[in-house]
């Protein structure tokens, strides 16, 4: 039997009213044996996720200063699931050991991978499922990317076709045995990776939307759905913001050819988004592109300098700047004696002087300056290379809707063009290139 590995979100697993949903989505298909949860997510928009409490435990003990507050609602709520699905997870000794941990000052992975650990506990006493611990199986290079022996661990450990496992997601182990936690939104990958190790039929991310959308619904509020995308364009929007799917997940599936269904925890029934390598003909699309995402937290550096073009190898000192003080760039425009990096925020952390200091010196610009915060927006479609006049439509849009763009980026996939704004001008932007694309 073909099997399908069914990844569900914090949102899927917010509270035991969840996780029955969870259970109906399993019933009504037989060959959705493995399960990977996430820690449980917001119940409500001013909720808390399970894993920011985690983090802030951590942190506060990391200071000496009191955490009860935050462990607290832990405690709660997974004691509530618990207790509400009528089961005998253990919860309160785990958690017991939890808090010890905590105050012994354990590693910041540890703590926040145990947001999945026990909510893993929970649905396999729930379910009947064995549990397996992503520590004993996923190992995890020391640059974050997974270690293919990972794959045939999984391989192993999940070969019982007829019997339902639970593999907690976001963590596995790094090199010297302890436990490591993926990038935020990281069950994603966890799913992926042991979709692709037991060579699933499907892997199915369960949400809270019914697919993924055209732009994020929390600014374009009547987006519309994509029934099917290419991975290559899901990658493209979910590393420029289209949080549903982390980019990195979409590897592992995409190198062996396994579709991705993006589904709805809270409305099973609707077909969601279907991510393949290739579009099917059949699918009428109204529109030349797949959709739109942005981010606003980026930053801009500025280098100007007479006769740029002559200085042999000014970018590669430019770059080995970066590397030696471990910094990643996203986009890197130039023009004959100018030069720009865009980075995200969190890339400068702690950093920013040191950077403009060291160009300073290495690079002697004419001038130099720091945009502190730019907006990103890619406009997404693998049929854009073939189409006439994406490009006039774009800048005629935020022409029209009297945004000035800061830069222009297009990649020679031709798969998106990016383009920069103010951070003000964002979600002005976002709503006139929608509307210029999708019509109702
Ligand atoms: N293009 C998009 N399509 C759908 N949802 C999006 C998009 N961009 C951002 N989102 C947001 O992503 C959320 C789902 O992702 P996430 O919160 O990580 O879910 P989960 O808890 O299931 O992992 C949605 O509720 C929506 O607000
Ligand atoms: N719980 C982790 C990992 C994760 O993927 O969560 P979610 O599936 O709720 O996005 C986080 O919040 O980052």
């Amino acid at each position: 039997m073909s099997r399908i590995v069914c990844k569900f979100g914090g949102s899927s697993l917010a509270d035991a009213k969840q996780f029955k949903k969870v259970q109906a989505i399993l019933a009504a298909d037989k060959r959705r044996t493995i399960i990977v949860p996430s820690a449980p997510g917001k119940r409500s928009p001013d909720d808390a996720k399970l894993t920011d409490l985690l983090y802030l435990c951590q942190q506060s003990a990391s200071v000496g200063t009191d955490f009860s507050e935050a462990f607290n609602l832990v405690r709660d709520r997974y004691l509530g699931i618990e207790a509400d699905l009528g089961v005998n997870g253990q919860m309160a000794d785990h958690l017991e050991q939890l808090k010890g941990k905590i105050l012994e000052g354990v590693s910041r992975d540890y703590i926040a991978s145990r947001g999945e650990y026990l909510n893993g506990l929970l649905m396999a006493a729930f379910l009947d499922a064995e549990f397996v611990d992503p520590h004993e199986v996923i190992f995890l290079n020391p640059n974050g990317t997974v270690n293919p022996e990972s794959y045939e661990k999984l391989r192993a450990r999940l070969q019982n076709e007829s019997k339902r496992y639970v593999i907690p997601g976001f963590y596995g182990c790094d090199n010297a045995g302890q436990i490591k936690t993926f990038s935020r939104g990281g069950s994603d990958i966890s799913g992926a990776i042991v979709a692709r190790a037991i060579n699933a039929l499907i892997y199915e991310n369960w949400t809270d939307v019914s697919g993924l959308l055209m732009a994020d619904p929390r600014i374009i509020a009547d987006a519309k759905p994509m029934e099917e995308a290419t991975y290559a364009e899901i990658r493209e929007l979910s590393y420029m913001g289209a949080s549903v799917l982390h980019d990195e997940a979409i590897a592992p599936v995409r190198e062996v050819g396994i579709p991705i269904a993006i589904l709805n925890t809270n409305k099973p029934e609707h077909h969601g988004t279907r991510i393949v390598s290739k579009l099917s003909p059949e699918i009428e699309k109204n529109t030349e592109i797949a959709g739109i995402a942005g981010k606003k937290n980026f930053v801009m550096i500025n280098i100007e300098k007479n006769l740029m073009n002559k200085e042999i190898g000014f970018a590669f000192r430019l770059f080995g700047i970066l590397e030696r003080l471990g910094i990643s760039f996203e986009h890197c425009p130039s023009a004959i004696d100018s030069m720009s990096v865009i980075l995200e925020s969190s890339q400068l952390e702690g950093k920013t002087d040191l950077v403009m200091e060291e160009i300073k010196r290495t690079l002697r610009p004419d001038r130099l300056e720091l945009v502190p915060q730019i907006a990103l927006i890619a406009v997404v479609g693998e049929e854009m290379a073939k189409t006439i006049g994406i490009a006039a439509k774009v800048f005629e849009a935020l022409r029209d809707a009297g945004v000035n763009v800061s830069l222009i980026n297009q990649g020679a996939s031709e798969l998106n063009i990016i383009v920069g704004v103010a951070p003000e001008f964002y979600e002005t932007a976002l709503n006139a290139l929608y509307r210029c694309f999708v019509k109702e």
